[in-house]
């Protein structure tokens, strides 16, 4: 459907921060956590609401308004997605969580899939797919295939970082799906890594490198 790109000062200010040579892991993963709340806060925008009735404070009758259905799941890709979760669900805390795991061949750059445990009732929620990377988009593509395999209809992808060719080959595979970021970045280097980008997220967030 659509790129919405997240210029919110405090966006733009956390992901220069997650640019900088040498940040350690303990900030990296801090910032992935706090950008990923202030993306699905603009994510979920358009959440509907309903009107209900509740006993106000002053013992009268009150009209509020409270979202409608709470359905959600938030679907981490394996590795990096898991660290922007805690940043996610500190909004939602109630959603469910189905978790994918997918790791790019770093020859052929293909994904390979190597976990999918999704919440029942899949097909009756919003999906939040959440990765801080769209690289070449293999991975989003295959997560999407995934969850539209299990029913799902209502499904929202949050990065940190895109890259133009991984948006432009997810939407061509999705034309459906919404993609929130912080930042379209302006190329993939011969390796399939974003430029500038922020190196590989799965290693800065788990410390491995
Ligand atoms: O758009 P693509 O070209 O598919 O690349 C993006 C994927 O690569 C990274 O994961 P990686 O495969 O490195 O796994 P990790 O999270 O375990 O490090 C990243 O977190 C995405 O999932
Ligand atoms: O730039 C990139 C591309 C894929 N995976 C990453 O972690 N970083
Ligand atoms: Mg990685």
């Amino acid at each position: 459907m659509a790129v919405h790109v997240i210029n919110h000062p405090l966006v733009q200010h956390k992901l220069g921060l997650m640019r900088e040579h040498g940040i350690s892991t303990k900030s990296f993963r801090e910032l992935a956590s706090e950008v990923g709340t202030l993306l699905t806060y603009e994510a979920t925008q358009n959440l509907e609401l309903e009107d209900k009735t509740i006993d106000g404070w002053q013992g009268s009758e009150l009209s509020v308004q409270s979202i409608k259905g709470k359905k959600i799941t938030v679907v981490p890709i394996l590795r990096a997605g898991l660290g922007m979760l805690e940043g996610v669900m500190h909004l939602i805390p109630a959603a469910k969580v189905s978790v994918v795991g997918l790791e790019r061949n770093e020859e052929t750059l293909e994904p390979v899939p190597y976990f999918e445990k999704l919440v029942g009732n899949i097909d009756e929620r919003l999906s939040l797919v959440i990765d801080p990377m769209l690289a070449t988009g293999g991975s989003m593509i295959a997560t999407l295939d995934m969850l539209k395999k299990a029913g799902c209809t209502q499904i929202k992808v949050i990065v940190l970082v895109a890259a133009p060719e991984g948006i432009e080959k997810t939407l061509a595979a999705h034309p459906d799906i919404d993609i929130y970021t912080a930042s379209v970045d302006n190329h993939l280097n011969e390796k399939g890594y974003i430029v500038p980008g922020l190196g590989d997220a799965g290693d800065k967030i788990f410390g491995t490198v």
